[in-house]
């Protein structure tokens, strides 16, 4: 492989040839990216089967729609996300124009995890063009079809010098580090985090992390157990439980915990019939390493429904786990698989403190039909991202920042977000020569006269309620800086 230093090079110099900047430009290689996902869809849709074992039905909803729709609104918004944003004045620059400018930031590094091997390096890297950066991209090599594939399609599509692709594991993705980027944007796991932010602080560079952890799901008594049963069945076992924000335990009061169970378990015959293992809705666990860990996370447990499994396919069924302890070790790491735990809470008292002794999660879940419950677990606790009475869907919301908080992340992406993540937010003030008189008040010397007129200046916010105020601050100047060209001697 091209040595490391020459790809980035390489997206540098294209990145200081400008050509990335005009808007035209960006948007015509979003809509190269369409064309491609639009093309090579049944590629895609194979890389995905062979990496996750996903089906078309579930790769298309979960991966290729999700780009499609973020390349959507990306085009339609770009040139109102990028103009200029005018801020508010005072009375000291009421004649100029003040603006937020969105500028990029030069190259910028998307490392993609290997669970939604598409969508993690597409979403970020559809946010980086429309920001106007050059990008090289690093998908994960444990999905190794999928990141094949990127590496296949993107040059066919998209300008080779501005967006690179770099494959390869962890040698690979050390030497990429050891470069200057102006961005790295990594999706992974925590620990992975902490290196990459190392390798960036080197540089001083900025890092959004998109990590993981134990998303908790407290569901109150007061609720429809069947439809909150559905929901969360559907978001913990979907991709066979290998979702960053799926709901990683349940918190309950011990009364309903048999009914949960009952619950889940007629879902789970519902969505995948009597034989999961031939459902082409489930997926499998990525690799032998991965079975081995879920594996590992249900001895000595209490296995209420599930618990089989078979290395030579990865297959893990379904397994729900009761009363379980939170001292026990399926409790002290996230699971990434197909394995709920339920730990009984006595109150919803206990649930928060649960979650809030703990390293603030990616997301948070709560089922009640008290709204004033949910406002509360909202209000005393924290989370990346939650959604209540549901669960993964706050993900889907382009509007809402997607990210994590604490040891689950910083910094966040999707649509506007995105843009933002991958733009430098420049104060611009621009002015003119002239009015120099007013300008007066903050040269020396100076005096305690020119102070009290320097506060009303800058403290008045400029609007039409205070026209009056400016005249007659305006007067005060005229006045001031006439007497501090009569008298320039005079103490103030
Ligand atoms: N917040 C999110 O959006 C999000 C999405 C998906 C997954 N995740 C989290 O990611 C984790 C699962 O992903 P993973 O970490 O197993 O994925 P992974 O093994 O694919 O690793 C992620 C990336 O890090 C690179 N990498 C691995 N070790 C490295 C090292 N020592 N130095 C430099 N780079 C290295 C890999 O090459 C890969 O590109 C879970 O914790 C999950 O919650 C978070
Ligand atoms: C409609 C459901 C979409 C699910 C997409 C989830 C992506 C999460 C990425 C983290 O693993």
């Amino acid at each position: 492989m091209e040595k490391m230093q020459q790809i980035v090079g390489r997206a540098r110099a294209a990145f200081r040839s400008g050509r990335s900047r005009p808007l035209e430009f960006r948007i015509q290689q979003l809509k190269a990216l369409e064309r491609m996902v639009q093309e090579k869809e049944k590629e895609i849709l194979a890389a995905l089967k062979a990496d996750l074992n996903k089906s078309g039905p579930n790769a298309y909803s979960h991966e290729i729609l999700g780009v499609l729709g973020e390349l959507a609104l990306t085009m339609e918004k770009l040139p109102s996300w990028a103009a200029p944003q005018p801020v508010k004045k005072n009375l000291l620059t009421m004649r100029d124009e003040a603006y937020i400018g969105y500028e990029p930031l030069g190259v910028v590094l998307v490392i993609g995890a290997w669970n939604y091997p598409f969508v993690l390096v597409m979403q970020p890297l559809i946010g980086a063009i429309a920001a106007g950066n050059a990008v090289v991209v690093k998908p994960s090599e444990v999905s190794e079809n999928t990141a094949r594939l990127v590496a296949e399609l993107l040059p066919q599509y998209l300008d080779k010098d501005l967006y690179a692709v770099v494959t390869g594991g962890v040698p690979e993705t050390t030497e990429l580090l050891t470069q200057r980027f102006d961005h790295i944007l990594y999706t992974g796991n925590t620990a992975v985090g902490k290196i990459v932010m190392a390798a960036a602080a080197k540089h001083l560079t900025p890092v959004t992390l998109e990590l993981g952890g134990k998303s908790p799901c407290y569901i109150d008594k007061d609720c429809d157990l069947a439809v909150a049963c559905r929901r969360i069945t559907w978001g913990k076992y979907m991709n066979c439980g290998q979702t960053c924000i799926a709901p990683d335990y349940i918190l309950c009061d011990p009364s309903i915990q048999g009914k949960v169970v009952e619950n889940i378990k007629a879902t789970l015959k519902e969505f995948y019939g009597e034989d999961v293992k031939s459902s082409p809705d489930y997926g499998k666990i990525i690799n032998q390493r991965h079975f081995r860990r879920v594996k590992s996370l249900l001895e000595g447990q209490k296995i209420a429904h599930g618990g089989e499994s078979d290395e030579a396919s990865c297959f893990i069924a379904p397994t729900i786990l009761t009363d379980v302890s939170p001292e026990s070790k399926v409790m002290e790491e996230e699971i990434f698989g197909p394995v709920l735990p339920i730990v009984p809470v006595k109150s919803v008292e206990e649930a928060i403190e649960f979650i809030n002794l703990r390293e603030k999660p990616l997301a948070l879940y709560v089922f009640s039909n008290n709204k004033q419950l949910i406002r509360r677990v909202i209000a005393e606790t924290s989370s990346g991202g939650m959604t209540a009475n549901d669960v993964i869907m706050h993900s889907v919301l382009p509007d809402l920042p997607f990210g994590g908080v604490g040891h689950s992340g910083m910094g966040a992406y999707h649509g506007r977000h995105s843009f933002e993540t991958f733009s430098h937010r420049r104060a611009c003030l621009v002015r003119d020569l002239s009015w120099e008189a007013v300008n007066k008040l903050r040269y020396p010397p100076g005096s305690m006269e020119m102070v009290h007129l320097a506060k009303l200046f800058l403290l008045k916010q400029c609007n039409r309620s205070r026209v009056g105020h400016f005249i007659s601050a305006l007067l005060a100047a005229v006045k001031a800086v006439v007497a501090k060209v009569l008298y320039p001697q005079r103490e103030g």
